[in-house]
């Protein structure tokens, strides 16, 4: 921190978009209308759209094997992986970062199943690869149960990207929303926001969906988007649907009802100084009184 307060952690504003698309069964129409939505979202001046998790097929254990598309050696060729290069021609043809959701990918040697989000540059270039880290293994007798473990492998890393004219994001799947250290450590290393594709349930959606929102903005006075797909009734799987923006004062500045739909907002970074100079808790911390946090991490907090 220098004597005239820390650097801007967004250097500039950005309309960010988060796509709740409905999608089916079929993956070339499925990618054909996400590449519809994402123009209009960037016609409307959005430089940062997102979309939801599993975008391109149904959301199952069942169905991860028969979408699974591989992306190593990257990159793919077009056959191994359409929505890879799907993803790249939405962000090259209309010059935006995309967070391409997530899809299902085989890993061919390992021959492991992963839930892995993509995120394309203006320029089409991949950027980063998040493979959801904590995977949706839950049982509520008599509403839900749900195994991703079933077919799914975890990743294993906090995943940060860099917008080179705004500043970093970073980027988790749905359930690693739970798990508040991925987001303390991205908002650490300077992250304006956090983005996750996500696909909660009828029976969490309401609890849980605004509040962990919520909670990691209002605990990383930060930007948090959450892109859930449109509800679809006829499917096995319900998502809760509601895409929203929260703000670093943890205000919902827009959310979504379950039908498909964008919903958008502008990021300043005068907002995050803001709230970090109002309620100073990145001084504040007693890292003294919890050491287990590590010295590693610490030291990012006062970068
Ligand atoms: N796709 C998911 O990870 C769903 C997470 C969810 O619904 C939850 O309650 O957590």
């Amino acid at each position: 921190m220098s004597s005239s307060g820390p650097a801007p952690v967004l250097k500039k504003p950005i309309k960010i978009s988060c796509i709740q698309l409905a999608s089916g069964a079929d993956k070339d129409a499925n990618l054909k209308h996400a590449a519809e939505k994402v123009a209009e979202a960037a016609q409307s001046g959005s430089k940062l759209v997102v979309l939801p998790e599993c975008f391109n097929s149904p959301y199952g254990t069942n169905y991860f094997p028969n979408y699974a598309e591989t992306l190593l050696p990257s990159p793919p060729t077009k056959e191994q992986s359409p929505s890879f290069h799907a993803l790249s021609a939405m962000a090259a043809e209309n010059g935006i970062y995309l967070v391409g959701g997530s899809i299902p990918e085989l890993e061919p040697e390992t021959k492991k199943y992963y839930n892995t989000s993509l995120t394309f540059g203006p320029d089409g270039k991949l950027l980063a690869t998040h493979r959801k880290t904590h995977l949706f293994d839950i049982d509520i007798p008599g509403k839900i149960t749900f195994k991703e473990s079933e077919v799914l492998s975890a990743g294993n890393k906090v995943t940060l990207v860099d917008l080179p004219e705004y500043g970093k994001i970073g980027i988790a799947i749905c359930y690693d929303v739970r798990f508040p250290e991925l987001a303390t450590i991205a908002a650490r290393r300077g992250a304006f926001a956090l983005i996750y594709p996500g696909a909660f349930n009828l029976t969490t959606g309401n609890l849980h969906w605004r509040l962990l929102a919520q909670g990691r903005a209002v605990d990383n006075q930060i930007y948090v988007a959450f892109c859930s797909p449109a509800r679809d009734m006829s499917a096995s799987y319900n998502a809760w649907g509601h895409s929203l923006i929260v703000n670093p004062m943890a205000k919902i500045l827009v959310e979504a009802d379950e039908n498909e739909t964008t919903v958008q907002a502008e990021l300043v970074g005068e907002d995050i100084a803001e709230a970090r100079k109002n309620i100073p808790l990145n001084t504040q911390r007693r890292f003294d009184v919890y050491p287990d946090v590590s010295q590693r991490e610490i030291s990012f907090d006062r970068l």
